[in-house]
């Protein structure tokens, strides 16, 4: 697993909402002086630009039709990014519970996930540091199943709702658990992120906190890198 300049080293990390797939990934990667790719901002953006074009998001076709105008930048850099629909900084704006109760109906739009596929893969081939960790749903199995660390990281659905509930200040707990088990049981329809395809490593996080989580991300990354040189 050598650096080659062409290639960056691709770390897939997929796993249910609240599971700890962005920070978590995001820590790896700055340890590791990689880049890292937070794919769900993309169909959060995708969600924010329809509604901002005064499209229904239920619709599939009114969805797709947006695609065209979908002007979409994001960084890569683990310390600080920004996520841009054309001129406008979203980033923050993408978190929204809004945001978060409409994204599946986007997501499960065939030609949204494979416009949005082709995206990620640019953006991977595009990085320059040694690697890049790039997280999502289907990142171990569809955008990046070659990728010589897979990981799927988990934590009870308890632990999720209350990690989710104390960065939603002004949110009740109850109503963000809810919106948290509807998200996983309608993206649990399109692509399967609760149980590890063959190859991939689960890491159960409900019992680590923050660091041991990265450590237990990083000795999975050390393991692979001794397995494939
Ligand atoms: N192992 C952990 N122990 C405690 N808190 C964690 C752990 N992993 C993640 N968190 C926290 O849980 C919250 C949700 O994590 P996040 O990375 O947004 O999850 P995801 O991207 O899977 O939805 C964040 O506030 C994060 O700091
Ligand atoms: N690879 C991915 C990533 C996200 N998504 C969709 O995008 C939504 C938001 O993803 P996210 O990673 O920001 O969600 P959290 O787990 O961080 O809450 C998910 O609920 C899925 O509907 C997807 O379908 N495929």
């Amino acid at each position: 697993m050598q650096h080659d300049p062409v290639h960056p080293v691709v770390v897939a990390v997929d796993g249910p909402a609240g599971s700890g797939k962005s920070s978590v990934s995001k820590e790896v990667a700055r340890r590791l002086g990689w880049g890292f790719l937070d794919t769900g901002a993309a169909y959060r953006a995708l969600a924010w630009h329809a509604e901002a074009c005064g499209v229904d998001t239920a619709d599939a076709a009114s969805v797709i039709s947006c695609l065209d105008s979908f002007d979409y930048r994001i960084g890569t850099d683990p310390t600080g990014y920004a996520v841009h629909v054309g001129s406008t900084d979203v980033t923050r704006a993408i978190r929204e519970p809004g945001i978060s109760g409409v994204v599946s109906q986007v997501a499960r739009v065939p030609e949204v996930r494979s416009h949005l596929i082709e995206l990620f893969r640019a953006i991977m081939a595009a990085e320059r540091r040694g690697g890049i960790v790039v997280e999502g749903r289907d990142i171990t199995t569809v955008v990046a199943p070659d990728a010589p660390a897979r990981i799927l990281l988990t934590a009870s659905e308890e632990v999720r709702t209350a990690r989710r509930s104390a960065e939603l200040v002004g949110h009740s707990a109850s109503a963000t658990g809810q919106q948290l088990r509807a998200r996983d049981a309608a993206d649990s329809k399109v692509v399967d992120f609760m149980n590890a395809a063959e190859g991939v490593v689960t890491v159960d996080s409900t019992d680590l906190d923050f660091d041991e989580t990265v450590e237990a991300m990083l000795a999975v990354i050390r393991d692979a890198q001794v397995r494939t040189g």
